[in-house]
């Protein structure tokens, strides 16, 4: 008689997992493109929620950009972003305050509440939890261009601290800590710095054991425009011969900063995963195949250079 396949092969797998990760730290970043869609916002907070079931630690950093290009565009503020990061004058930072710890911020923990997770809200600026120090004017080569030109940020922060204590009080009594991507400086500054940076630093500072992002895209690819070049292992030698060739671009260049600043200081992998394919977070966490790209320091059964 054939064997038939074993029907809990799939759950003794994730079991594993399961054993494995936990009381381990994941941060989880949610894009801002996939926060606009409640649909998309409601199925990341619902895997969260299942990693909180599973004794996973979830410390969660949020985006917001699709939304507060919505807000600049309806009360008439530029939006200039240069290598992935906004330009912030005065006015648009009042507007990335609004959505990025108001409105978003909000609805976001909202969903993950209705999920069953216990989220508390904080900003980078709440105990001085992330500090930063206004970026200086920086030489900038764009895609295309032959020279560098000098840009002025503005009110964008450059983290130079991490305070966890907040974020463990919290998780010592069991929260889980969703942070928006603010800062503060010297005398009350309040800066905006990318979500992608804040992640890494947070990851870095919590020793976690992984850094997700959540995308639009099903995570690295090979050729932007084709979703079916999805490169599902990397590591920092294969990033950079990406950055280098101009196969990454426009959000994923702060990501690739971010991914590198992360794995350097000690956090075990970063995966890149869709936030649109439902159930993409958990087949990452809890399948040997994963969904999206997994990136690591450097991997032993794969020579380095090998994108694939
Ligand atoms: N090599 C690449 N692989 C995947 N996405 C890329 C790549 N290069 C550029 N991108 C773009 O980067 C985007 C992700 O960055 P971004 O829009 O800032 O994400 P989010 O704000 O949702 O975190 C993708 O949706 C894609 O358009
Ligand atoms: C300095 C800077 O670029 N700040 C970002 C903060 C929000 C963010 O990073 O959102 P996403 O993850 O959706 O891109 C911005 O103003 O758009």
């Amino acid at each position: 008689m054939p064997l038939s396949p074993d029907p809990y092969s799939a759950l003794r797998n994730a079991a594993k997992y399961v054993q494995q990760f936990r009381r381990k730290t994941f941060v989880v970043k949610l894009g801002g493109a996939m926060l606009s869609d409640p649909r998309l916002r409601r199925a990341a907070c619902e895997q969260i929620a299942l990693l909180w079931t599973f004794s996973i630690r979830p410390v969660v950093v949020h985006g917001g950009g699709p939304e507060l290009d919505t807000l600049c565009d309806a009360l008439h503020l530029p939006v200039e972003k240069v290598a992935g990061r906004r330009v912030t004058s005065a006015p648009v930072l009042d507007a990335a305050k609004m959505v990025l710890a108001g409105k978003l911020h909000t609805d976001l923990l909202a969903d993950l509440q209705a999920a069953g997770v216990p989220a508390v809200g904080l900003s980078g600026v709440d105990a001085g939890l992330i500090k930063a120090r206004k970026r200086p004017p920086v030489m900038v080569t764009e895609a295309g261009a032959t020279e560098g030109r000098l840009v002025d940020y503005g009110l964008v922060g450059d983290i130079e601290q991490v305070d966890t204590r907040v974020v463990e009080h919290l998780r010592s009594a069991d929260y889980v800590p969703v942070i928006a991507p603010l800062s503060g400086g010297a005398d009350g500054a309040v800066y905006n710095t990318n979500a992608d940076t804040v992640a890494a630093a947070l990851a870095v500072a919590l020793s976690a054991e992984k850094l997700f992002f959540l995308v639009q895209v099903p995570g690295l690819l090979k050729n932007v425009s084709d979703p079916s070049s999805l490169v599902t292992l990397a590591n920092l030698t294969d990033l950079a011969t990406m950055e280098s060739t101009g196969a990454i671009s426009g959000g994923m260049k702060p990501k690739a900063h971010a991914i590198r600043h992360a794995l350097v200081g000690g956090v075990g992998s970063v995966h890149l995963v869709s936030g649109v394919q439902p159930n993409a977070l958990l087949e990452e966490v809890f399948t040997n195949e994963g969904s999206g790209t997994m990136v690591v320091r450097e991997n032993a059964n794969k020579p380095a250079g090998a994108v694939g």
